[in-house]
């Protein structure tokens, strides 16, 4: 079977808006104006705030809807002129590809047309509320229900409202499984006119993780975000207990004002490099492991093989921690404190009758400081940049070890 080919522009469009605005902007007497497609109907039931955003984007794209609902009359309302709103009978009839955009709770309610969806291709789109709410996915119940049909689970992952954004939004892959290889490939390809990324994720068996993806929340960045914070506190703690609590229990002096910025400005570098260590240090404990099992062929601890897996989200965050320390570092002259102190230096110094104060070591020392510390911030940029996904995919694997090997060495020496 072929598709029609995808229109050009997509121009996003509103669906808050009374419902005779919808087919202004989008849906001229010819589809996106292309004459004579012939355009392939598609099938929806249900008529909610996906099956509106859907019905939108299919049309722009050159399709036919006939969308299936109980109440055809109620819902035509709501939907463009040019979309075939009917009862579920006659938009099952009608169509081959059915996106079945109704909740689970309610699939049973299509068991009076089963016998209309024999050999049909039934779309999943649906969502939980909860992580594995039910024992099986969406997707395996709606195919046990019709095991005549053939069941695709995809698009649950985009919303109505990026449905409606249109392609130019970023969130644009989405996840397509099925046990029919001929209607997963059908539904890909649809995916595809609809200018989405399709990832083909095999049989129906990973259906409960695709309904899985849109509930999980930052899964990769939930341990090195802890990570990152409790090092911080400790660090804070430690270096306000040693340079302002120290000071004034044994000589009564009070260093209380460097709390908002040197002790942070303390706490930051030394996190940034904690975490850049974890970052390399779980590839060693990895390389150690496998030399002390002589083979490659064993599986890593559950938590060796955590730690491997979010070392960009450390790397990231010890970029985060090193860019703060720099624009910290960058206002410590701006501070009253710093001018003060300079000034009594200064005053200091003509009482002990010094002209010059010039410091030939110390001067080398801070130069030499602070570009080592400008170069390692540029690597590090450098590496956050590498793990943009289109960026790394463009760098060879020698390319990125070097990289890697280079940001190493000059972030410990900055
Ligand atoms: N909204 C979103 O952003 C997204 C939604 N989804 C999934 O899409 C599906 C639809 O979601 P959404 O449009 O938001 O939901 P809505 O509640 O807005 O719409 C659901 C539709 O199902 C139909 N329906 C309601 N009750 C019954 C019933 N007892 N029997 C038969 N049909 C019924 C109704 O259509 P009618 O009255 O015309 O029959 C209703 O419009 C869900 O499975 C959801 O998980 C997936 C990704 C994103
Ligand atoms: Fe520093």
């Amino acid at each position: 079977m072929t598709l029609v080919p995808r229109t050009g522009t997509m121009e996003s469009i509103s669906m808050m808006g009374s419902p005779y605005n919808l087919d202004k902007p989008f849906l001229p007497n010819t589809v996106n104006g292309i004459k004579g497609t012939k355009k392939m109907t598609i099938g929806i039931l249900g008529s909610g705030d996906f099956a509106k955003s859907l019905s939108i984007r299919l049309i722009r794209c050159g399709y036919h809807i006939v969308l299936g609902s109980r109440d055809p009359k109620r819902a035509s309302d709501f939907f463009p002129h040019v979309v075939d709103v009917t009862h579920h009978e006659d938009a099952v009839t009608k169509s081959n590809i059915i996106f079945v955009a109704i909740h689970r709770e309610n699939y049973t309610s299509l068991w009076d047309v089963k016998h209309l969806l024999v050999g049909k291709i039934l779309i999943d789109v649906s969502n939980n509320m909860r992580l594995d709410q039910y024992p099986e996915s969406n997707a395996e119940y709606l195919a046990s229900l019709f095991p005549d049909c053939s069941v695709v689970k995809g698009f649950n992952v985009i919303s109505a409202w990026d449905l409606q954004l249109g392609p130019k939004d970023a969130s644009r892959q989405v996840y397509i499984c099925s046990n029919d290889q001929q209607a997963r490939h059908q539904v890909i390809e649809l995916a595809r006119q609809l200018n989405f990324i399709p990832i083909d994720l095999g049989t129906l068996s990973s259906a409960r993780d695709v309904e899985n993806a849109p509930l999980r929340l930052f899964t990769l960045w939930k341990g090195p975000v802890v990570v990152a914070v409790s090092l911080a506190t400790f660090f804070f703690i430690y270096s306000f207990i040693r340079d302002v609590i120290h000071p004034y229990v044994r000589n009564k002096q009070s260093d209380f004002y460097k709390i908002p910025i040197e002790i942070v400005n303390k706490t930051l570098p030394i996190v940034a490099i904690t975490l850049l260590s974890l970052v390399y240090l779980a590839g060693l404990l990895a390389a150690a492991y496998q030399l002390f099992y002589h083979t490659k062929y064993r599986r890593f601890p559950s938590w060796l093989e955590s730690w491997l897996q979010c070392r960009k989200q450390l790397g990231l965050l010890s970029f985060f921690f090193a860019v703060v320390h720099v624009v910290y570092s960058l206002c410590l002259p701006m501070r009253r404190s710093e001018r003060y102190l300079f000034l009594n230096m200064a005053y200091q110094q003509v009482h002990a009758n010094i002209e010059n104060s010039w410091n030939e070591e110390e001067v080398w020392r801070i130069e030499m400081y602070i570009s080592f510390g400008i170069m390692s911030l540029g690597l590090l940029s450098l590496l956050a940049i590498t793990s943009i996904p289109s960026v790394s995919s463009a760098l060879n694997w020698r390319e990125f070890s070097f990289i890697q090997i280079t940001r190493f060495v000059f972030s410990y020496y900055g």
